[in-house]
């Protein structure tokens, strides 16, 4: 069973000479429950498939299936639609609005997929709780260290009981201390059966996962199945390009 599937993937830029093929003919399957880390040396093409799987990018070939749908044929408005519903995302540099406290930040997303506003904010409050930030739900972004940022960004990602949360070098911009505190988020996530699909070059974020794939040229290049994850660091030695 699968909750995400790509099938002979491909993303061109550019075109003749100029011609880049960021993703080559992926086939990829993510179980559900699975944390799965996507590793691989700069300009590879891990966020370029990360994108193409949340349907942010379109594809120039191959198939994406979410559940029984399949996004590459969806129309924008659909597409919006599905990422608001299905698909959670965190971002290396947070994106969170400047504007909005925390928890308006967390309960954005359930407000425009038409949650009612006090159910929204009591699963933002809730949301904040779990992500250990319960004291800091009407501080502005600025007010809080990336670590606490990037939590609340995990909130965010959750408040529409996503199939697959999909993570762009989430601890990119965090500290040692900060990072530790993400990935004890991801972990306790993976332990309630939330499936994650995580882009990273760090060794210690890809070594949270379940199964951790190499990238190459736009080409899966490898696997390594870490026993129950948390393998720890020796056994993703090479791995990082
Ligand atoms: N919008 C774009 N237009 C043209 N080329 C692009 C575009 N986005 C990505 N590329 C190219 O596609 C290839 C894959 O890029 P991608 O950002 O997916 O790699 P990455 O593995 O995520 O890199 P990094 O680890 O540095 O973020 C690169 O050669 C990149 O230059």
């Amino acid at each position: 069973m699968t909750v995400l599937r790509a099938v002979r993937l491909r993303k061109e830029y550019g075109r003749d000479a100029g011609l880049v093929r960021a993703v080559d003919e992926v086939d990829l399957e993510v179980r559900p429950g699975e944390t799965v880390a996507i590793v691989g040396p700069s300009g590879c093409g891990k966020s370029t498939l990360l994108h193409l799987l949340g349907g942010l990018e379109r594809p120039t070939g191959g198939e994406v299936h979410l559940a029984d749908r399949r996004l590459d044929r969806m129309s924008e408005t659909e597409l919006s639609r599905m990422r608001r519903k299905a698909l959670g995302f965190v971002f290396q540099a947070f994106h969170l609005v400047d504007e909005l406290t925390a928890r308006e930040n967390v309960e954005l997303p359930a407000l425009l997929a038409g949650v009612p506003p006090r159910t929204a904010r009591r699963r933002a409050s809730a949301l904040l709780e779990r992500v250990g930030l319960a004291d800091r739900a009407t501080h502005l972004p600025a007010a809080l260290s990336g670590g606490q940022r990037q939590r609340v960004a995990v909130a965010r990602a959750l408040i529409g009981r996503p199939l697959v949360v999909l993570a762009d070098e989430p601890t990119g911009n965090l500290d040692s201390a900060a990072t530790a505190a993400v990935l004890r988020l991801f972990g306790s996530l993976r332990a309630e059966g939330q499936t994650l699909v995580i882009v990273t070059h760090d060794s210690r974020t890809a070594a949270t996962a379940d199964r951790v794939i190499t990238m190459r040229d736009g080409v899966l290049a490898g696997e390594t199945r870490l026993n129950g994850g948390g393998g720890g660091l020796g056994t993703l030695a090479g791995l990082e390009g």
